[in-house]
């Protein structure tokens, strides 16, 4: 891979290709870290659906903090995947999941971006070594895997494939710190990478209930909420299982309820997605959902993120609000750059 362009802390322009749900939170969140953005996406409707998720996001943002001289304005949205790339110093492409639509997108923004620049794919699962197969220049692929919505969640997972470059991995995870991210650089291909293969567990078992009328949505939705999830906010399960063996810690939880691995408990084979079973998925989150718009639901979870990443301490606590009425606190998500 010739050197990149620039060191991460250099890097002023960032192209996202592919912005929908997770394209459109990236754009919002490096327009917010002050970052000049270009998009593009093929769909007709795509530069309104964009703007319209950026505007949605853009009051959490200012309630986390912006950048200096972060705006809305410094998106441009290009009629051409070229044009979107010709400047960037990152790309961060974040198109459909679907193996060979990444393949052959990989290697049409390694053939229109600068040499040297990194390309980030958010694919949620995907190997790199699987999509760089058609790339005339894999050594500058990686994967940075977000979460939704990547605009508040740090977390981002980077890994590269068998032929990329070790310093393309190196860079991808100095610049989404630099970023503001929190980043977990994975020595090596795992598929579903950590986060994924542990949702797609408890996912599985969820479905599972559902299908076999064990649990309703709302069981399933409020025995997390209520539960587990309230610790996972600042706690891992193996540091709060640990806790669940008293005095003797994870030693003695493991002795305790060891066994209990073997019961049936869990059934992990995937269960059969049928037509029965995704309207029982529809109906129950419809009803969780009661009379809230997706819109709505979205600005209820931005807001509950924020919450919970400022009562664990990963925001201030405090706002200070400018005579504009804005909180102008800086996040610590990103205060690197
Ligand atoms: N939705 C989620 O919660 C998460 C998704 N991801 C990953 O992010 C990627 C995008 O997923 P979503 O945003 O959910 O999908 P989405 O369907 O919301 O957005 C995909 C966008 O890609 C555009 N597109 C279609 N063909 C394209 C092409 N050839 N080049 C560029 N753009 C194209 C579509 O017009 C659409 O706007 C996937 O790889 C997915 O696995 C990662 C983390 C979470
Ligand atoms: C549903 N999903 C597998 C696409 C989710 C992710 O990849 C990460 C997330 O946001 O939880």
């Amino acid at each position: 891979m010739p050197s990149s362009p620039c060191a991460p802390e250099e890097v002023r322009r960032v192209a996202c290709v592919g912005a929908g749900v997770i394209g459109g939170g990236w754009v919002a969140h490096f327009l917010a870290r002050g970052y000049d953005v270009t998009a593009w996406d093929p769909a007709p409707d795509a530069e309104e659906k964009l703007r319209r998720l950026v505007a949605a996001a853009w009051p959490a943002l200012e309630q986390i903090g912006l950048a200096d001289g972060a705006s809305p304005d410094r998106l441009t949205v290009t009629a051409t995947l070229a044009e979107a790339v010709a400047d960037a110093q990152f790309v961060q492409e974040s198109a459909p999941e679907k193996l060979e639509l990444k393949r052959s997108l990989l290697a049409q923004l390694d053939a229109a971006a600068p040499p040297g620049v990194v390309i980030a794919s958010s694919t949620s699962g995907y190997p790199m070594t699987d999509m760089q197969t058609e790339a005339a220049g894999p050594d500058r692929l990686v994967v940075g895997h977000p979460f939704n919505p990547p605009y508040l969640i740090p977390l981002v997972e980077v890994v590269g494939g068998k032929r990329t470059d070790a310093a393309a991995v190196e860079w991808a995870s100095r610049f989404y710190e630099v970023a503001g991210k929190s980043v977990i650089t994975m020595e090596r291909e795992l598929p579903g990478f950590i986060a994924n293969r542990l949702q797609e567990a408890l996912w599985r078992e969820a479905l599972h209930m559902v299908a076999n009328g064990e649990a309703t949505v709302k069981e399933i939705d409020d025995s997390i909420t209520e539960g587990p999830g309230l610790r996972w906010a600042f706690m891992g399960p193996c540091l709060t299982f640990a806790l669940a063996g008293g005095d003797g810690g994870m030693g003695h939880m493991l002795d305790h309820f060891g066994p209990s691995l073997k019961s049936p408990w869990t059934r992990l084979e995937a269960p059969e997605l049928d037509d029965t079973l995704r309207a029982a998925m529809v109906d129950g989150c419809d009803e969780a959902a009661g009379s809230r718009t997706i819109a709505q639901l979205v600005a209820e979870r931005d807001q509950g993120v924020i919450d919970v990443l400022r009562a664990t301490g990963r925001l201030p606590r405090q706002r200070t609000e400018g005579t504009d009425g804005i909180a102008h606190t800086p996040s610590t998500m990103g205060d690197e750059k």
